[in-house]
């Protein structure tokens, strides 16, 4: 069976990618994802059920966007283009809530939760509610590691458009969730960008001789067109196509 509301432009979407049209295992993993701010605009399209998701769920968007804004302040300030930069354009911006589900998975190396990808947004703050999140050592080989398990504690990813935006100074993390057999597991993924038709350009404070410009501009939008033509188990990432080579 597969749900899927495959419409990837509606503001609220859900859908499992237990199986494939062949009944083939693809991805263990069942999810909702819908838009966040501003509040008022979206929460009435959330799930009524639970009778406290809205309130729980809003609340818990509200204060993550706000750390979202002050990380983002802080990484622009570090490459000296001042806190500012980007933050008032986020003002506006998107934010899109993943609620992830990964039922236990009676052969969990046979499959994975997601596959490898990075986030189209500038940030991605995580949730977990036990382990499985794995990021790419880009150093070490390209190998694997698990993000420990800290209750409460964050897990804030630099995505692709703040690659971008730094000309490849901060790179997006490449990660992928595994499975286990023995207990549901349930993450809350919150993705930080600009307006739905903003672009994202690179800062011309970071190009010069030695670092040219090395992507480019792009939108929410772009993404989202990128996604109808682009299956995320084909591992074609959204960065490679914003590359200039
Ligand atoms: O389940 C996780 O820990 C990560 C989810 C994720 O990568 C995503 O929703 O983009
Ligand atoms: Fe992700």
């Amino acid at each position: 069976m597969k749900l899927m509301s495959n419409d990837v432009h509606k503001p609220v979407r859900y859908g499992t990618s237990l199986k494939d049209s062949l009944d083939k295992v693809q991805f263990w993993r069942v999810f909702l994802k819908h838009y966040a701010h501003p509040l008022k605009d979206w929460v009435d399209l959330w799930p009524n059920n639970p009778t406290d998701y809205k309130e729980k769920m809003g609340k818990y968007a509200v204060e993550v966007r706000k750390l979202a804004m002050e990380i983002m302040e802080a990484i622009t300030e570090s490459l000296g283009i001042g806190p500012k930069y980007i933050s008032n354009k986020m003002e506006e911006g998107m934010q899109v809530m993943a609620v992830n589900c990964y039922p236990p998975c009676p052969q969990p190396s046979l499959a994975l939760g997601l596959p490898p990808h990075s986030d189209y947004s500038c940030l991605t703050i995580v949730l977990q509610s036990s382990l499985g999140l794995e990021i790419m050592d880009t150093k070490d080989d390209g190998s694997w590691r698990l993000v420990p398990e800290q209750k409460g504690s964050l897990q804030v990813h630099v995505s692709d458009h703040l690659e971008v935006l730094s000309n490849g100074i901060y790179r997006s993390v490449v990660h992928r969730v595994a499975l286990n057999a023995e207990k549901t597991r349930i993450s809350i993924a919150s993705l930080h960008s600009l307006g739905m038709d903003e672009k994202m350009e690179t800062a011309k404070e970071l190009v010069n001789d030695q670092h040219p410009k090395g992507y480019k501009e792009s939108s929410f939008r772009d993404f989202l067109n990128f996604l109808t033509k682009h299956d995320v188990a084909e591992g074609k990432s959204f960065i490679n196509t914003l590359k200039i080579k």
